[in-house]
Parts: structure tokens; sequence; C-alpha cells
């Protein structure tokens, strides 16, 4: 197992190319259990939920051919195999499957995810969306069995905006029989995104990026090529990133209006940023100004940013407070910052931060993808160095970080943990 390294302080500068959206991508390759034919995706992450993705659907008897940045599948040959452990605990994403194969297969069995460890992630609005369409759904020892005589469309009011319930009904309406109705549905881009493949592929969606969606479901499906939307989320790691180290840096290949909300807030902070179509300039002030964030469901302030915006407060003057109206216990980052020299603390909901502090390299650990964002964002800030171990999540989410850090000029190598080092991290 890998640790990552970082020897702090040094200035970024240059410029970075920005990914295909994880929470898109994650989507999209079981939506391409739908189809009848060849479905091709591209400007693919090269991120592990990725190759987990990949290899579930190759469990189920998919052809699939993995690339860089390109993942080709031929779905004739998928069965509806159960799928109870293993790979789908491995990540979140994997609950997409219960949607696509109950849509192609009206059957399905899947385990019950994994991904980050934020508290309580219940997919109760999931269920409740399969019900409505006429499954049955039950939970066998930790698997998730669906079964469908048929799937008639309805009309579906979330009692929560999720995003992954707003797709999961998606996937499993398209070829339902009748209209399907999703309201209270999440905006998320990447709903967006995984609309326009299914429209792609053959299907009727409208109101996707709207709180209501409306789709009438077809015969049948057939494939395509889609191109994966920018990650909005490894976009906004680079902005902090570059907010808090940088001289120049050029974020390139997104689309600026899926970050407005950080654009807001890091100008709100004294930080100068030039936005064009598809690029966005970041010039670092030395003074930056202390700001309150509340994270929101799109277009409000994501939840995945607020790990590593937290990191960037400890250096602004004064006091800020972040509250996460998403997860309530998003702050397992919060211990380590604080064994870094942070002056923050959690209080409900919240986490203030008294700033600035200097932070000292020291050897922490990523308790989830976007803590490990945190950490990295406080080591490249740090006197000296900082050890992270738990890359296994930072490698979920973030394409090739250590070659983009590395090319703005930071120090960042990956090491082998030592036997002791490992006995620690499983203690
Ligand atoms: C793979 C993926 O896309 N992950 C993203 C997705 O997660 P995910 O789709 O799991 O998150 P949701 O949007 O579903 O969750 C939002 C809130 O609703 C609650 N909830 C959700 C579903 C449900 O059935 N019942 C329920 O109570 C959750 O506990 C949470 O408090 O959106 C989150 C919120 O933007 C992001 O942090 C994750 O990066
Ligand atoms: C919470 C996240 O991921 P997941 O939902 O896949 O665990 C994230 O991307 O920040």
């Amino acid at each position: 197992m890998d640790k990552l390294m970082i020897e702090g302080g040094y200035p970024l500068e240059g410029t970075v190319q920005i990914s295909g959206a994880k929470n898109s991508a994650v989507a999209l390759i079981p939506a391409a259990i739908l189809a009848d034919s060849l479905v091709t995706i591209d400007n693919l992450p090269e991120i592990s939920d990725v190759h987990l993705l990949a290899e579930l659907l190759q469990e189920i008897g998919g052809d699939v051919t993995l690339g860089k940045h390109e993942i080709t599948v031929n779905p004739e040959n998928m069965i509806a195999m159960p799928l109870p452990n293993g790979r789908v605990k491995k990540l979140r994403a994997s609950y997409y499957l219960m949607g696509a194969m109950l849509g192609k297969f009206k059957k399905a069995v899947i385990g019950l995810p994994g991904g980050c460890n934020l508290g309580p992630r219940p997919i109760d609005q999931h269920i409740k969306g399969f019900e409505a369409l006429g499954a049955r759904v039950t939970n066998e020892q930790g698997a998730i069995y669906l079964r469908a005589d048929e799937l008639r469309g309805a009309r579906i009011y979330l009692d929560v905006v999720s995003v992954g319930a707003t797709i999961n009904i998606m996937l499993a309406a398209v070829k339902a029989k009748g209209q399907t109705i999703i309201e209270n549905a999440a905006k998320e881009p990447e709903i967006i995104d995984v609309a326009t493949l299914l429209t792609s592929m053959g299907a009727k969606i409208k109101g996707a990026g709207t709180n209501v969606i409306r789709i009438d479901g077809v015969e049948s499906l057939s494939g395509c090529r889609h191109s994966i939307i920018p990650d909005r989320i490894e976009a906004g790691t680079y902005m902090i990133l570059a907010a808090a180290m940088g001289q120049k840096v050029l974020i390139d290949n997104i689309i600026p209006y899926h970050v407005e909300s950080l654009i807001a807030k890091l100008r709100e902070m004294g930080v100068t940023i030039e936005v064009s179509d598809d690029q966005l300039l970041i010039h670092n002030s030395r003074e930056k100004k202390g700001v309150d964030i509340k994270t929101l469901v799109y277009p409000g302030f994501p939840t995945d940013l607020q790990q590593p915006f937290t990191s960037l407060l400890t250096q602004a003057e004064g006091t800020s407070i972040v509250t996460d109206t998403i997860y309530n216990a998003r702050f397992k980052h919060i211990d380590e910052l604080r064994r870094m020299g942070a002056n923050v603390k959690v209080e409900g909901r919240s986490a203030i931060i008294n700033g600035k502090t200097k932070l000292q390299g020291a050897r922490v650990r990523a308790s989830d993808l976007r803590a490990g964002a945190a950490l990295v964002v406080a080591g490249l800030l740090a006197e000296g160095v900082t050890e992270i171990s738990g890359l296994e999540h930072i490698d979920r989410g973030y394409a090739n970080l250590e070659e983009k850090l590395k090319g703005l000029g930071a120090k960042i190598w990956r090491e082998k943990m030592s036997e002791e080092e490992l006995e620690q991290v499983k203690s």
C-alpha cells in the first residue's frame, strides 16, 4: 500500500487539465447496460471507481474495453447475474446497477453500496421509486433483491432531493410502460449528462436539470457515443489549491457555470478569477478574508468541496463557519487538520475555523475521498513534509493527481508504506 508524500511551501503555477466527471462516469457506465448494442463513453477519468464498474459489467457478461480515456461496452450478452458482494461494496455508485439491471432485466440482486463514509447514507428514496414503478424490493442479508413482472410509469415525489435516487429512477423508468414523473428531482449537471446519454440511446426524457423530470418509456435503446462533462468537483479542488498556493493557475477544460458558487466564495475571500468559455485563470492574493459557507443541493455550494475549502479557510483572516446541510458527519478531516496546526473545532453540523494559522507537515490519514483532497491542500500549504495514508479513497476520484500537481510545480510523490505503518493503519 502506498502513502502520498508532499513537501509543502512551493507555489503553484501553470495549467491543469480537468478530467471527465467522476459522478457522471459512475452513472453512465451502468446506464450502458440498458442498450442493445455498443456504447462508447469518452473523456473518461482514470479513477478506481471506473475500473471497478468496468469489472462489474464484465462480471455480468458485458464485453468491456477500458482504455485510458474511453470505455466501450457491448451489452449484448449480459445476464441478470446476482452481485451481492465483492466489488459492489467498494464504491457508492454500484447502486446504479440496481436501476439499470431492473430496467433491462426486470430483476437484480445487488449488495448494499460502499463509498465515502459520511454518516448515514440511506437509499430509501431509490427503493421508493423502484416500488412505485412496480418492483418488489427486499433486503436479504445485506443485498437488495429487486423483481418486477413489468415496470409501469408512475408519479414519484422524492422526500429528499437525491442525486442517486433521481438517476436510479431514470435508469429504471426509461424502458417502463407509460410516463414516469420525478418530482423534487435533483438538478446536478451529472443528471443532465446521464439524461443526454440516455436520450442519445433513444430514451424520451424532458426536464433533466430542473426539479420535474418526465420520462416516456420506450421499447428498446440502442448504442451510441457520449463524451463526459468536465468534473466540477475536481475543477473546484484545483481552484481551491490555486487560491491556497497558486501564483497564476489556469484551470482548463471546465464549464465555469458549474462552479459559480465556488467562484463567488473565492471572490468574496479576495481571490481574483478571470472567467472565459472553458477556462478559469486564478491569481492568488496574499491576504484572504474568512467567509462562511453552507453546503446545499446544486446550484448551491457543493458538499463535495466543503472539506478542501476548509483547509483553504485556515489561511484566511478571521473566523469562518462551514456548515454541511447535506451530510452531518462530513468532518473527519478536521482532527487531521488540527494535527497539522489548524485552529478548527466542530460544533454540530458546523466547523468553525480561526485563521490565519501556520500549518506543519504531519502524518495524517484520509478517511474519505474529499478528506483526502483537504489533506492535499493542507500538505501543499504546510511547512515540511506531510504523509497521507488512505490513498485508496483519493484514487476513487482524482485522476493522475500527482502528475497534475507536479505539472504545477508541487513536490509530491508516492512511497510504499512500511510493515510498521501498515500495522498502524489497520489498528
Ligand atoms: C456517486 C455520486 O454521485 N455521489 C454523489 C452523490 O451521492 P448520493 O447520490 O449518494 O447523495 P444524495 O444526493 O442521494 O444524498 C443527499 C442527501 O439525501 C439523503 N438521502 C439520499 C438518498 C435516499 O434515498 N435517502 C436519503 O435520505 C442522503 O443521506 C444525503 O443526506 O451526491 C452527493 C450530494 O451531492 C455527493 O456528495 C456525492 O459525491
Ligand atoms: C462522496 C463522494 O463520493 P461517493 O458518493 O462516490 O462516495 C464524493 O465524490 O465526494
